[in-house]
């Protein structure tokens, strides 16, 4: 019977309706996602005309070098991720997939996804973490025993600090001064060292002029042919390894090398008043376009192996800002909430450790990414051997992992 052959038929009408909307629905998706993949061809193309144009020049200019590498990094990984999403949803695949299965166990190419989609969603679950690591800096171990919002939070500080949006609190700006050092060796009451403070407990300061145009073009020359990708030591076994979160070349020079290596380490001793026998050599660095060391400490804490065969740990460090730098690259304070813009000679200085010996948790530090230019810093790291005599010390035991108040009370008596 016609009538109720066609009532039967009516709800299909429900269903092919439901295909419409779907269908639209996609087809809205795919056409924005092509079109968003369309944007970043004749992105591509034009850059490839202009570069392809006069490489030299176009490569020359450090936007054009720095958004090449991007688009190649970061900007492949969205193009990836969108022609990937183009795919399906694998997730709701392998859900649909599990429910077409149970009513139908033996449906052969049903069997066959499985595997399939729970090894792209596995992969992709990785990939994903990697890229959450990547942005912390710090390895498995330090991102599972520290909360997650330490780190989120760490990060917007330093990258706020390295825009230069923070500024010290106006009662710690109104007490800093500039003064001659004249102390610690006779040879500064001829000729003082410019000596400007730029934090108060843990104190930070910046000595101005201490190394000449002609000492830094010594430096630089001498590092150049042997240059290595920057290394940091791996916190379980101490050795030296390449690590993303440090990303420059460096060097170490012996004062043996040089006159003029061995006259900065004796300078270095004259403006910090320490002995530099067992310091380490003069490490030379140079950040390209983008690169930086995210937030760390000098020190080695007291888990870590990496100074258990020198002279102690990583008392002071002192950093020779070797050339200024067009855009980017402060070396910044995360618990200070401080920024340090290179001054070509001068050297910014600070103790890593309490009195006690206890690293301190507030000289935690970063050099944030060159973003036009390039960086050269050279640094002395002074260790704790021999300086018994020179630096006194304190009983009180002042824990690495208990965070004293910042800005620290500053008491009377020391200042
Ligand atoms: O380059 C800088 O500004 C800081 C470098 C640094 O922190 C380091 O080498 O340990
Ligand atoms: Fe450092």
């Amino acid at each position: 019977e016609l009538f109720t052959a066609i009532s039967e038929v009516e709800p299909l009408l429900e269903t092919h309706k439901k295909i419409i909307d779907d269908l639209d629905d996609y087809i809205q998706k795919e056409e924005k996602r092509l079109y968003v993949l369309k944007k970043h061809l004749n992105l591509y193309k034009k850059e490839h005309g202009m570069a392809m144009e006069d490489i030299p020049n176009y490569l020359g200019n450090p936007i054009n070098a720095f958004t090449l590498i991007k688009r190649l990094t970061t900007d492949l990984d969205f193009i990836e991720k969108s022609i990937k999403i183009g795919t399906g949803d694998v997730k709701a695949a392998l859900q649909w997939t599990k429910k077409l299965l149970a009513l139908e166990p033996k449906h052969p190419r049903a069997r066959g996804n499985v595997p399939h989609f729970q090894k792209t969603i596995a992969e992709t679950e990785v990939k994903l973490k990697r890229r959450r690591r990547g942005e912390t800096g710090e390895d498995d171990e330090e991102e599972d025993s520290k909360p997650m919002s330490y780190l989120s939070k760490e990060r917007k500080v330093y990258e706020a600090l390295c825009r230069g949006e923070i500024e010290i609190p106006s009662e710690m700006s109104r007490r800093l001064k500039c003064s001659y050092l004249t102390e610690n060796h006779p040879f500064l009451k001829l000729a003082p060292i410019k000596m400007e403070q730029m934090y108060i407990d843990p104190d930070i300061v910046v000595f101005h002029q201490v190394l000449s145009d002609d000492e830094i073009e010594h430096i630089k020359d001498m590092a150049k042919p042997r240059f290595k990708r920057a290394v940091v030591h791996d916190p379980k076994t101490g050795e030296l390894v390449p690590a993303h979160y440090r990303i420059s070349k460096s060097v170490w020079l012996k004062d043996e090398e040089s006159d003029v290596v061995s006259r900065v380490s004796r300078r270095v001793a004259d403006f910090t008043g320490l002995t530099m026998d067992t310091a380490e050599e003069l490490q030379v660095v140079n950040y390209g376009i983008g690169g930086h060391y995210e937030p760390h400490f000098d020190f080695a804490r007291k888990e870590e192996n990496a100074f258990k065969k020198s002279s102690g740990n990583r008392i002071a460090t002192v950093l020779f800002y070797m050339s200024e730098v067009a855009q980017g690259g402060a070396t910044v304070f995360t618990e200070l909430g401080l920024s340090v813009f290179p001054v070509k000679n001068a050297a910014v200085f600070w103790l890593n450790l309490h009195p006690s010996g206890e690293g301190d948790i507030a000289t935690r530090h970063a050099a944030c990414p060159v973003l036009r230019g390039s960086k050269w810093v050279s640094n002395k790291w002074i260790h704790q051997g021999g300086q018994e005599l020179l630096k006194p010390c304190n009983l009180e035991y002042q824990q690495e992992d208990v965070m004293r108040k910042i800005p620290r009370p500053i008491s009377r008596t020391s200042r």
